[in-house]
């Protein structure tokens, strides 16, 4: 298993799970939200466009998304792997990742979907702190999720390599069913 993709609402733990399998199976981590703020930070060009949508819990752009997803899955560290966190965000985002991975006769080999009821993501968006874990934006960011990145569930499930893990438990709970529903397909 070495091209993953996170799907799930914000605060569902896609960040956190995404982190420590990358270190177990020595992947890179490739978020396209921390790429962002990253780039918020550095006030680069991408920076500066993605911002206002960023603050108020918007989708940036797909050409934006989608330049940054290509070059950055075409570095070194990528060839061998990834796991994808935060994209694809829409059903065009999907469609273009399908794309850049045939092109290069590639695909993905299993997508992941982290299920958490809506008032626990609230109150964990609430704790985390970051700069868009206000309640207004929070509140937006759901709608969108909602709206427009909850149907790739059924796009997913559709390619026949979609798995559902329970994200309503402990963090180690999750790592462990997470594992569990990996193995399960390496060995199917
Ligand atoms: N299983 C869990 N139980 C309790 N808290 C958790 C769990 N997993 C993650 N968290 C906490 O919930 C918050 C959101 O987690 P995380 O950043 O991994 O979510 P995310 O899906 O990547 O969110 P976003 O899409 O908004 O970036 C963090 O503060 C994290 O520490
Ligand atoms: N794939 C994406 N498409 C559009 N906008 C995105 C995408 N990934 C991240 N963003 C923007 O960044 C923030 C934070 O993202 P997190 O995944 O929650 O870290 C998001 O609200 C979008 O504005």
């Amino acid at each position: 298993m070495s091209r993953l993709i996170f799907i799930g609402p914000p605060g569902s733990g896609k960040g956190t799970q995404a982190a420590e399998l990358s270190k177990r199976e020595n992947i890179p981590h490739i978020s396209t939200g921390d790429i962002l703020r990253n780039s918020v930070q550095e006030q680069t060009k991408l920076g500066l466009e993605a911002k206002s949508y960023m603050d108020k819990g918007e989708l940036v752009p797909d050409r934006l998304v989608l330049d940054l997803v290509q070059e950055r899955l075409q570095q070194d560290d990528a060839q061998k792997g990834w796991i994808l966190d935060g994209f694809p965000r829409n059903t065009l985002q999907a469609e273009a990742l399908q794309q850049m991975l045939s092109s290069n006769n590639n695909d993905y080999d299993c997508a992941i979907f982290l299920d958490v009821p809506e008032e626990i993501l609230v109150e964990r968006l609430l704790g985390r702190g970051r700069a868009d874990d206000t309640t207004e934006t929070i509140r937006h960011r759901l709608k969108v999720y909602n709206e427009e990145t909850q149907p790739l569930i059924q796009f997913y499930r559709d390619g026949g390599k979609l798995k559902e893990v329970k994200g309503d438990r402990s963090v180690e709970q999750v790592t462990q069913d997470l594992q569990g529903a990996l193995a399960a397909s390496i060995s199917s």
